[in-house]
């Protein structure tokens, strides 16, 4: 047992006081878990693009002051009453879907979408409808009910995955988002065949992710497709076979793609979070039976449109959260093919940072010049 349980842990975190202005590294106070919470060390966590769209003030749930982060990995420091999932000492992953195991749509095989904590962690609460942070005594709201930008962070008990203690968790964390839902997104979403042709449009992690899983899948074609040529060469080593710049052509790239594949690609996925593209991406997938799986998250208020006849014409649009992995039984599963080489994680940490240079991490993403920036904290 932590000489820590039970205690509040004044510890770092960076935190995000309003939209639009850089995080700030502050003395904030952790409360002890209470019934069927869970206190984790946060060891090292990645930098997802939604939690720049968050901190942009995109998110129609975004609140401030706030503990952005969601892709992380700890060590259990503390449990509260009736936690039986985890114990002290634990290597865990934090799960912004959690897995409760008894909601209908835990009980549905169709999703993995668990709404039994849904509601109050959109409003940055804790399931008791109250916050474990505090700085200078002021609340701090949670974020997706993760928060590992802190070196403590309180989450609910369905929401922690335990995984191999030989995990590296500056690696692994990565699965507990990125790297994850594009993986899954071509595995459990659009459920790519042998012989396929794909395109993937944004190559930052999550489309990196995803052609990896489309290459797993046996795909005979991946087309990469990014305005930053500078990404071509990490999406090659993941096993895309083509790129595309749509800024080398006079045409739409759904056009350019329909061209080079005799009629459009059987699966297209959108890595960016942008209507325009979501439309080309549909618009790039074979008439009868195209597949558009849309991964990016759009602004508030962003609409998609399209022809309703392409959907007639047998194409089908569809989404995915955390590539539609049931979480808690899925991450240890992912950590586990990791270790055993059958898995890609290392490959897409192009920068690793100290946490108080996390301001630089989300500089590098803007840049376009990182893949993933891991914080050691
Ligand atoms: N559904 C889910 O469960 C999840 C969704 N997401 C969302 O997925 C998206 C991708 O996340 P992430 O990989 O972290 O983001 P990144 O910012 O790392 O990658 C996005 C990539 O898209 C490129 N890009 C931007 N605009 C265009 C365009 N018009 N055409 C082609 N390429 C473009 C960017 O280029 P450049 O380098 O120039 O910026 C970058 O390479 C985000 O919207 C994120 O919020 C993330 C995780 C889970
Ligand atoms: N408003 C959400 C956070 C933004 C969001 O849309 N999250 C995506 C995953 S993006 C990960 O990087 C999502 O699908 N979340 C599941 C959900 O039920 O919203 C929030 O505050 O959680
Ligand atoms: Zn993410
Ligand atoms: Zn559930």
């Amino acid at each position: 047992m932590a000489d820590t349980a039970g205690k509040v842990i004044t510890c770092r975190a960076a935190v995000a006081w309003e939209a639009k202005k850089p995080l700030v590294i502050e003395q904030v106070e952790v409360e002890p878990p209470r019934a069927h919470e869970v206190r984790i060390k946060i060891v090292a966590t990645g930098v997802c693009h939604t939690d720049a769209y968050t901190l942009g003030g995109l998110d129609p749930e975004g609140v401030f002051p706030v503990v952005l982060g969601h892709e992380g990995g700890g060590i259990v420091e503390s449990v509260g009453e009736g936690v039986t999932r985890v114990q002290p000492g634990d290597a865990v992953i934090p799960l912004y879907i959690p897995q409760c195991g008894e909601c209908k749509f835990c009980l549905s095989p169709k999703t993995n979408l668990c709404q039994k904590i849904r509601v109050t962690q959109g409003q940055g609460l804790m399931p008791d409808g109250t916050s474990r942070f505090s700085c200078r005594g002021q609340r701090l709201f949670h974020f997706m009910g993760t928060s590992t930008f802190s070196e403590f962070t309180v989450v609910a008990d369905v929401s922690v995955a335990k995984v191999s203690p030989a995990a590296p968790l500056d690696r692994v964390c990565l699965l507990g988002c990125g790297v994850a839902t594009g993986y899954g997104a071509a595995l459990n979403t659009a459920k790519v065949e042998p012989g396929s042709t794909c395109a993937v449009f944004g190559l930052g992690a999550v489309g990196l992710a995803a052609i990896m899983g489309c290459q797993a899948a046996g795909a005979s074609r991946i087309i990469g497709v990014d305005i930053n040529p500078g990404k071509f060469e990490a999406a090659r080593t993941f096993g895309a076979t083509e790129f595309l710049n749509p800024k080398d052509h006079a045409k739409p790239v759904e056009q350019v793609l329909v061209e080079m594949t005799d009629g459009g690609v059987d699966y297209s996925f959108e890595c960016i979070g942008n209507v325009g593209i979501m439309r080309s991406a549909l618009e790039a997938t074979h008439k009868g039976w195209g597949v558009s799986v849309i991964i990016g998250v759009a602004a508030a208020g962003q609409e998609m449109a399209t022809k309703p006849f392409m959907l007639v014409l047998g194409r089908t649009w569809k989404g995915t959260a955390f590539g539609g992995w049931k979480s808690v039984e899925s991450v240890p599963r992912l950590v586990d093919d990791y270790l055993a080489k059958k898995l890609k994680v290392d490959e897409f940490v192009t920068h690793t940072l100290p946490f108080a240079e996390i301001n630089q991490a989300f500089d590098l993403m803007h840049e376009g010049k990182s893949i993933r920036t891991v914080l050691k904290l």
